[in-house]
């Protein structure tokens, strides 16, 4: 019995990509914290797809007038036409001019619009046919309009979102569907409004699955591009990047923000006496207790060999040294042969400092690292 649990086990955990390690899993289920790399190029990849989405809706809208024209009687074809070139203008602007600064409010805010455009059609185009006996091919092809929702949920397929979020939208666009047979806006009679409602349903969780496992490997090539790989930390391309997003967003909020760069201290010595192996082991435990007295909102980046930066955005001064002291007590882990690790600290804050550009920051903080260093190592550098 236990073997077939965990078989089961096994199996249900290789349903997931094998590239998302274990703690990735949970960003699967909701957006909630997301580190900020993972928001940002979560964002630009959805704002991305929406203009895809809105170039494909711009040119496919008018062109399904060609067949509104065979099949419909004048004026309905006509009004249809009208429709669909606002339709055709709408997805336009929103390639053209929506423009976004990498936050999901942004991506949230271009699906909404890309939704949006093809409900109001939907309901605008029902409402016309509604005033219309149609017969033969002209129903077929009216029938057809009643499909639209379907496209909505099959394209949400195209965007890496969480479960959350696309059960939210799922629920939006089932309600909807559900709303309009209540006002008997679809063109399709009853039994098969209900069908068409279960397949919409079917296809919605097909949808969930496609896009947690494009956000599975959106966050796995992710890792794989912004980490560091032998300690897991930020790479220091990436750290470059937060730095200034935490930077922008402190001059934004007018917060507080603090850098310290943590040089490891005769690291050297380990690598020639001990190997480099154990250099590499000596490095990944300074990482880890570096990163077990940080917050969630610090970031922590390799910037080169045994040179660490922490971005502690909304930290002032005093917090960020307490910090810092926590961390030299709780210590850093210990060399080869059992003495402590130390490192040489040299902490920089932007409004105690009064610097007006991140590089200033960075400077700062590394010049006082260098004056630890010169001022007998192991300590912490703040003026
Ligand atoms: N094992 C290992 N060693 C590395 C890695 N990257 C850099 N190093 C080593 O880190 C050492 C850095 O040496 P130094 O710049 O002289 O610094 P240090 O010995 O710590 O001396 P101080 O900083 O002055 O205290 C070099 O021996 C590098 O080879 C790495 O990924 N793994």
């Amino acid at each position: 019995m236990p073997s077939l649990l965990s078989l089961l086990r096994y199996r249900l955990s290789r349903l997931l990509p094998a590239e998302v390690a274990g703690s990735e899993r949970l960003k699967l289920l909701t957006p909630f914290r997301h580190p900020l790399l993972v928001s940002r190029h979560r964002a630009s990849l959805i704002v991305d797809r929406v203009r895809l989405f809105a170039l494909l809706f711009a040119v496919l809208t008018p062109l399904w007038g060609v067949i509104d024209y065979l099949a419909f009687p004048f004026p309905l074809w006509a009004q249809l036409l009208g429709m669909r070139l606002l339709v055709c203008l709408a997805f336009f602007s929103l390639l053209l001019f929506y423009r976004d600064q990498e936050h999901m409010a942004d991506a949230y805010l271009a699906m909404f619009f890309l939704f949006a455009i093809p409900t109001l059609f939907y309901v605008g185009s029902h409402t016309l046919l509604a005033h219309y006996q149609l017969t033969d091919l002209p129903a077929a092809v009216a029938a057809g309009y009643a499909f639209l929702p379907f496209v909505l949920m099959a394209g949400l397929a195209l965007f890496p979102l969480t479960l959350l979020e696309n059960l939210l939208v799922g629920a939006v666009l089932l309600m909807a569907q559900g709303i309009a047979g209540y006002m008997n806006w679809s063109t399709l009679n009853w039994p098969s409004f209900v069908g068409a409602f279960w397949l919409l349903i079917l296809i919605a969780g097909v949808t969930s699955l496609a896009c947690m496992s494009q956000l599975a490997y959106m966050v796995a090539l992710l890792r794989r591009a912004i980490r560091d790989d032998l300690t897991g930390v930020f790479a220091r391309n990436s750290g470059q990047e937060i730095l200034q997003v935490q930077w922008s967003t402190s001059l934004r909020n007018n917060s507080a923000l603090s850098v310290a760069f943590i040089d490891l201290d005769h690291f050297k010595q380990i690598n020639d006496r001990f190997g480099h192996a154990m250099g590499d082991q000596a490095l990944r435990e300074a990482s880890q207790r570096i990163q077990s007295c940080m917050r969630s909102s610090d970031s922590l980046v390799r910037w080169g060999g045994e040179e660490f930066l922490l971005i502690m955005p909304d930290t002032d001064m005093t917090r960020a040294r307490q910090a810092l002291d926590r961390l030299q007590r709780s210590g850093l882990g210990s060399r080869p042969d059992g003495t402590p690790l130390t490192a040489s600290i040299g902490l920089a804050e932007r409004f105690y400092d009064r610097i007006d550009s991140s590089s200033g920051l960075l400077e700062l903080a590394d010049s006082r690292m260098y004056r630890a260093k010169a001022a007998g190592r192991n300590r912490i550098q703040a003026i």
